[in-house]
């Protein structure tokens, strides 16, 4: 598992250290400087020769750099460092020009000179980006935006040293400069890193979208902090999900391995049934319960001869793939289902006439019309972004897609508060908010961004929340841990069903089996 945390307690988790005296910028410096050595290494044969720009900001962000940049000129590198700022970290400087680097000053110079030191410093072999780190308030301003933008530029043109791989290797110092730290949105220019070494404890904005793809690989090193509070965000590994993983024993039947009951398709969209309910036969059910439009189970039925058609006892719910949802439907489009839905969702919440038991609900497409005012948090809302922003505009919020998805974090958290529910938050990143406790998912790869996928993720979802029914009731925060988890197999089995390239919906679903196989043979 990754934990991140917000800025304000990693700030916190710093202050008795430094109190203490205990030299944390030299060991990030020092930690910093051995990853920038070991990536020139990986790059070119000597290191003598080797040409370094640091991009240097106010704060201690441009200190670590700095530091590093002493460690690298020590040991032959060129180093020369870009100050974007009036100020700069005084000791940082003075041990930067000791140890032999150049420094270059863009206080009061204008849009040529920045232009200049673009273009010399696109054709170093590493930049080091150290111009803010968690001290950053909004967008890049003034030189280091302009200097950003133009290197940005530089590098997408592909300018860059003519005897090397093109362009330069894009270090991060903490995080891209610019980005959100606790929340990974863009408020402006940032240039896009190829690693980002973070200290202390990984910041959110990492893990997050839209920053999280301009990260890089992200390098966490250890300075002695103590986090002992619980994490903003969490992104579970495939060790967690395998270790959590119910695997059946002798005693266990049908009924103990969860029972799912799929709400899902109409005549009009037969596909979305047939879907959720193989993803959920294929995640290991103990049974999968169709309850549909004849026809509808029918095909059902053909494509997945385990499912059984009506009602009876079920483990979990899974409302809304494949069925309409919009106000410009015909009352009889739904082919009755959203009456099914609404009974299964009553049900669900335990207020069905003859139903003691409540269960977990997965509600996805056309499900989420059907929600009530507050939903408990064993139900998983799993919305897109459109979606997301529909839910979120008929609970009074003024909200656009776009601003959806340049802060998905925000806005699912805005949706979890406003319903109760547990919130997934489909996208190349899958975010999952629960009433307690977040988490970032990005185990998928973009050819998963497919039609009907998520109505495979619905079904495998609705499994893993059958097989621990009675536990996701109990506990308010294990449906977003279960929801994540189901992200990470979805994902992976994406990736197995055709390695590299383009996966169809149901691959993914035939994919589960091999995918749950390797997890928990770990
Ligand atoms: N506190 C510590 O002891 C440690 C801090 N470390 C480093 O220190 C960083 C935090 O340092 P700081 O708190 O000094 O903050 P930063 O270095 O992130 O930046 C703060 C400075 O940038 C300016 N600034 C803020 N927003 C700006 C914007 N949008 N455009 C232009 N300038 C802006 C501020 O005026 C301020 O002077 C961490 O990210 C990490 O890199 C590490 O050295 C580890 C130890
Ligand atoms: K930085």
């Amino acid at each position: 598992m990754i934990s991140a945390w917000d800025a304000d307690d990693v700030r916190a988790a710093e202050a008795p250290l430094l109190e203490a005296g205990e030299p944390l910028m030299d060991r990030a410096a020092f930690a910093l400087a051995r990853q920038v050595l070991a990536d020139l290494r990986a790059r070119r044969r000597h290191l003598r020769g080797a040409r370094v720009v640091l991009l240097v900001g106010a704060g201690n962000n441009g200190g670590d750099a700095l530091f590093a940049g002493a460690v690298l000129a020590r040991r032959g590198v060129a180093v020369t460092a870009v100050l974007v700022s009036d100020r700069a970290h005084d000791g940082g400087l003075t041990t930067l020009r000791r140890a032999g680097g150049r420094v270059v000053d863009l206080a009061g110079e204008g849009p040529e000179r920045v232009g200049a030191v673009a273009a010399q410093a696109a054709r170093a072999d590493v930049v080091v980006d150290g111009v803010l780190g968690i001290g950053a308030r909004g967008a890049l301003r003034g030189r280091a935006a302009e200097l950003v933008d133009a290197l940005a530029e530089a590098l997408a043109r592909g300018d860059g040293p003519a005897d090397g791989p093109g362009r330069p290797w894009v270090v991060a110092v903490d995080l891209p400069s610019g980005i959100g730290a606790d929340d990974g949105t863009l408020p402006g220019p940032v240039l896009p890193a190829d690693r980002t070494v973070t200290f202390g404890a990984v910041k959110p904005g990492l893990l997050l979208p839209p920053a999280a793809s301009r990260c890089g690989e992200v390098t966490a090193v250890d300075i002695g902090l103590a986090l002992d509070g619980p994490p903003a965000l969490r992104r579970l590994e495939a060790a967690d999900v395998g270790r959590a993983w119910p695997v059946p024993g002798p005693a266990d039947h049908k009924y103990t391995r969860g029972v799912v009951g799929v709400v899902a398709g109409t005549a009009a969209y037969p596909g979305a049934a047939v879907l959720t309910t193989s993803g959920a036969v294929r995640a290991g059910a103990g049974m999968v319960r169709y309850r549909g439009p004849g026809a509808v189970g029918q095909a059902v039925v053909a494509a997945r001869p385990e499912v059984v058609v009506g009602p009876g006892r079920v483990q979990s719910w899974v409302v809304g793939p494949g069925i309409p949802s919009g106000p410009d439907q015909p009352p009889d489009a739904d082919d009755g289902q959203h009456e099914r839905g609404g009974a299964a969702l009553a049900a669900a919440r335990g207020e069905l006439a003859g139903v003691r038991e409540p269960a977990p609900a997965v509600v996805d497409a056309g499900g989420l019309a059907l929600l009530g005012d507050r939903c408990p948090p064993w139900f998983v809302l799993t919305p897109h972004a459109g979606e997301l922003t529909t839910l979120l505009r008929s609970r009074g919020e003024d909200v656009r897609r776009h601003e959806v998805e340049a802060a998905p974090l925000r806005w699912a958290r805005r949706a979890q508060e406003l319903t109760g529910a547990t919130v997934l938050l489909k996208g190349g990143v899958t975010v999952v908010v629960g009433p307690r406790g977040a988490f970032s998912q990005a185990d998928a790869p973009g050819w998963l961004a497919t039609a009907g996928a998520g109505d495979v993720l619905a079904g495998l979802l609705g499994a893993m929340l059958a097989a621990r029914s009675a536990e996701v009731v109990e506990q308010p925060t294990l449906a977003a841990e279960v929801a994540a988890a189901a992200a990470l197999v979805h994902g992976r089995a994406a990736r197995r069903a055709n390695p590299g390239g383009p996966v169809a919906a149901l691959d993914v679903a035939e994919a589960v089996p091999a995918t749950v196989a390797e997890l928990v043979g770990r």
